[in-house]
């Protein structure tokens, strides 16, 4: 299997400050956990794998392309969900928002609104294109960023935190509805070590290092037993 993902020895350095180190890894799995303390690098890490950070030493390939480089190209591929969907949330109602996904691919105004009309049918938001964008509750505008990220039918979604601002009810439908997705591959940077241990793969960060990667039952035990031995 090709590898998607791939880091050697990148190094990120914002401000003056080393925020990530030598790290290096070559991904392939399907749903990769990113797990580690507050502070030790993982919104960095998921934010390289698109552009959004620039590598400051080593090398990144994402799907072939430098994030660097090709980062415009690659965020037509890659889809980003973050902790709040606020930021991402940017046309006044939800068929808009939907529809501000599809722009810009070549596709026919008409043919982007019948696709946004499928998938708002097919959703829990169904009945609700019309209504603006802020009287959705904080779970249907994560679920809203879901679907218009799922909408550009990524090779890969990359979460950071999507559910740490839900309750448990949509944290759990936000979790489910990304461990079923399509999209070939999932980043979840995620502090529920449950939802980490149902993905296929867990990455470790701790201090702006990848301490450990492996099955993420073993890297979340681990994780724990170092925060039970301080
Ligand atoms: N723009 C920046 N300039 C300087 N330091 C930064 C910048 N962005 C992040 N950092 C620092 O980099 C370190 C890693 O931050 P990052 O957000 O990647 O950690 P994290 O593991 O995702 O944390 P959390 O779990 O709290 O979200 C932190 O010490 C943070 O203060």
């Amino acid at each position: 299997m090709s590898r998607s993902i791939e880091l050697d020895r990148v190094g990120v350095t914002l401000n003056g400050n080393e925020v990530l180190r030598e790290v290096t890894c070559s991904l392939s799995a399907k749903r990769i956990a990113v797990i580690g303390p507050n502070g030790s690098g993982k919104s960095t890490f998921a934010r390289l794998l698109n552009g959004l950070v620039t590598a400051s030493e080593g090398k990144i390939r994402v799907f072939g392309h430098d994030p660097d480089r090709d980062g415009k190209r690659l965020r037509r591929e890659v889809g980003f969900v973050f902790s709040n969907p606020a930021v991402q949330l940017i046309m006044p109602t939800v068929r808009e928002d939907l529809a501000m996904s599809l722009r810009g691919r070549g596709l026919a105004r008409a043919d982007i609104y019948a696709r946004v009309a499928e998938v708002i049918a097919a959703s829990p938001l169904a009945g609700r294109g019309d209504d603006p964008v802020h009287s959705l509750s904080g779970g249907q505008q994560q679920l809203l960023a879901l679907l218009g990220v799922e909408l550009i039918e990524p090779r890969l979604i990359i979460a950071d935190e999507p559910t740490a601002l839900l309750d448990l009810v949509n944290s759990r439908a936000i979790a489910a509805r990304l461990l079923a997705v399509d999209a070939p591959q999932l980043v979840l940077v995620t502090h529920d070590l449950d939802l980490a241990r149902r993905c296929d793969l867990a990455l470790r960060f701790d201090a702006g290092r990848l301490v450990e990667q492996g099955h993420p039952d073993q890297v979340v035990d681990s994780y724990l037993a170092s925060v039970s031995a301080e």
